[in-house]
C-alpha cells in the first residue's frame, strides 16, 4: 500500500484462517510488516504527477513501472522478514499509488467517464516475485457506478464488527476516512466516506513553511501555535464538508494549490506558521467531528472512535479529538490502544481484498461506494 501521503509503502505478510462454512468468515493474523520510506527524488517525481500539466504519458507510464520495481522490493522484503519463502505466498494484493482520482459522475456521449488511476504495474510485481498479483482494484467498483472509494471498509467489517459495540473506525492518511459499523450491524448497514483532509494540508504546509521537514513530526509545531480562528472559519466552508453521502475526495481539491492558498492569505495577515499548523490540525479534527454530527449521530450513538493511519502519531491531533469528541460521549482510541498496528492496518486491508478476487468473490461495498452492484474488484497478474 501507499497512500495519498506518499511516505513510503507499507507491506504486510498476513495468514487468513477461513471459519468453516462462511464465505465471509475470517481471522487474519500479521506475520510480518516493513515500511520502506520513499527516497527524496522518489517521492518529487511522484508528486509532480499530481499536476495534470506535468504528468504526461511518457512520465506516467515510466512510473508505473518504477514503482512496480519498488513494490516488488518491498514485497520480497517483507516475506523475507516473515521468514517464509516467496513459494508459500498465494498472493500480492497491491493498491498502488493514487495519482488521479475523480469519482464524480463525468458524462460525455452518455456515457459516465468518472475514472481514477492507481499506478503501479501488478505485471511487473507478478514477474519480480513469482507471485501472483491483485492490483488495480478500483476501477472494478467505478464500473459498477461506484466512486471506486473507500474499500478498506469491506475489510473493516470483517474483522472489527461487535455485536454490542458501535465504532467509528477513522483513517487518518492524507485524506482521512471513516467506517461506521453500528452494534451487530448486518453488511448492508456499515457505511463509509471520506471525511476531508487527514494529514495531506498540514504535511502541505509544513513542506512549505519549515523546509526540510516534511511533516509534523509529533504534532510538536501545531503544539506551540494558537488557533486563527479566521482561518479555520474560511477552510470550514470548503462545500465538500455538507455533500451528501456517498462521497470520496483526494488531492485534487485539498493538494497543493489549497495549501499555496493558505499561504497568500498568511503573507498578507502577517499570520506565524506555527499558528497556521495548529490551524490545519484543529481542521483535521473539526472536520471529523462534524462528519459525525452530520452523518453519524442522528441514526447511531458511537461508543468508540478508533484511530488508524499516521495521524494517530500526531498527539495535538489526539488532542484535538479528544477535546471535539468528549461532548458526544464517544471516546478516541488508536489502534495500538486495542493491541494493533495504526501504519499496517491499510496493507493487511489490501491482502485481504486480494484473497477475495483470488476466489472470484465480490469485494466491495455497494453503498459504501454507491455502486449499483457487487464487484469482484482487482486485476490479476500471473507470474
Ligand atoms: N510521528 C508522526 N507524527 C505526526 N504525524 C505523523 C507521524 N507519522 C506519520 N504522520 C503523518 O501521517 C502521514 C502518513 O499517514 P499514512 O501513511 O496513514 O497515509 P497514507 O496511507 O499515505 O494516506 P491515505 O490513507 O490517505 O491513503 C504522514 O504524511 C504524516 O502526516
Ligand atoms: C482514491 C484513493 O486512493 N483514495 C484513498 C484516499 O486515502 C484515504 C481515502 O482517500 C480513501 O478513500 C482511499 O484509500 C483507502 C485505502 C480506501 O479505499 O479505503
Amino acid at each position: 500500500m501507499s497512500g495519498t501521503s506518499v511516505d513510503g509503502i507499507d507491506a504486510a505478510v498476513i495468514q487468513i484462517a477461513q471459519r468453516p462454512g462462511q464465505e465471509h468468515g475470517i481471522e487474519v493474523e500479521l506475520l510480518a510488516f516493513e515500511n520502506t520510506p520513499y527516497p527524496v527524488h522518489v517521492r518529487n517525481s511522484i508528486f509532480q504527477l499530481f499536476d495534470v500539466t506535468k504528468a504526461t504519458v511518457d512520465k506516467v507510464g515510466a512510473m508505473n513501472m518504477w514503482l512496480g520495481e519498488l513494490y516488488a522490493r518491498a514485497a520480497l522484503s517483507v516475506i523475507d522478514q516473515s521468514g517464509l519463502e516467496p513459494s508459500q505466498i498465494a498472493a500480492i494484493g497491491s493498491h498502488g499509488q493514487t495519482i488521479y482520482h475523480a469519482p464524480e459522475k463525468n458524462m460525455m456521449d452518455g456515457y459516465n467517464l468518472h475514472c481514477t488511476i492507481q499506478i503501479g504495474e501488478g505485471a511487473l510485481i507478478a514477474n519480480r516475485t513469482g507471485i501472483p498479483c491483485v492490483s488495480d482494484f478500483r476501477v472494478a467498483d467505478m464500473a459498477a457506478s461506484g466512486q471506486g472509494a473507500p474499500l478498506v471498509p469491506f475489510t473493516e467489517y470483517l474483522l472489527f464488527a461487535h455485536p454490542e459495540t458501535t465504532s467509528l473506525l477513522q483513517n487518518i492518511g492524507g485524506i482521512g476516512n471513516v467506517t461506521v459499523l453500528p452494534a451487530n450491524a448486518s453488511p448492508e448497514e456499515v457505511y463509509a466516506f471520506d471525511t476531508g483532509p487527514g494529514n495531506m494540508i498540514m504535511d502541505a504546509l509544513v513542506s512549505r513553511l519549515f523546509p526540510p521537514m516534511t511533516m509534523d513530526a509529533g504534532g510538536s509545531i501545531a503544539a506551540s501555535g494558537q488557533v486563527i480562528d479566521a482561518l479555520l472559519e474560511w477552510m470550514q466552508q470548503d462545500e465538500y464538508y455538507t455533500l451528501p453521502l456517498p462521497k470520496s475526495t483526494g488531492r485534487e481539491r485539498f493538494g497543493q494549490q489549497y495549501a499555496d492558498q493558505i499561504v497568500e492569505m498568511m503573507k498578507a495577515r502577517n499570520w506565524k506558521a506555527e499558528d497556521v499548523i495548529a490551524t490545519s490540525t484543529r481542521l483535521t479534527a473539526w472536520s471529523i467531528a462534524d462528519s459525525y454530527e452530520r452523518y453519524i449521530a442522528p441514526q447511531h450513538q458511537a461508543h468508540q472512535l478508533l484511530i488508524g493511519g499516521g495521524g494517530s502519531y500526531n498527539p495535538t491531533l489526539l488532542r484535538d479529538l479528544r477535546q471535539l469528541f468528549a461532548p458526544y460521549g464517544v471516546q478516541v482510541l488508536t489502534q495500538e490502544d486495542l493491541g494493533g498496528n495504526s501504519d499496517a492496518k491499510e496493507a493487511v486491508a489490501f491482502a485481504v481484498l486480494a484473497y477475495y478476487t483470488m476466489k472470484r468473490l465480490p469485494n466491495n461495498i455497494p453503498q459504501v461506494t454507491g455502486a449499483s452492484q457487487p464487484a469482484v474488484m482487482g486485476k490479476i497478474s500471473w507470474p
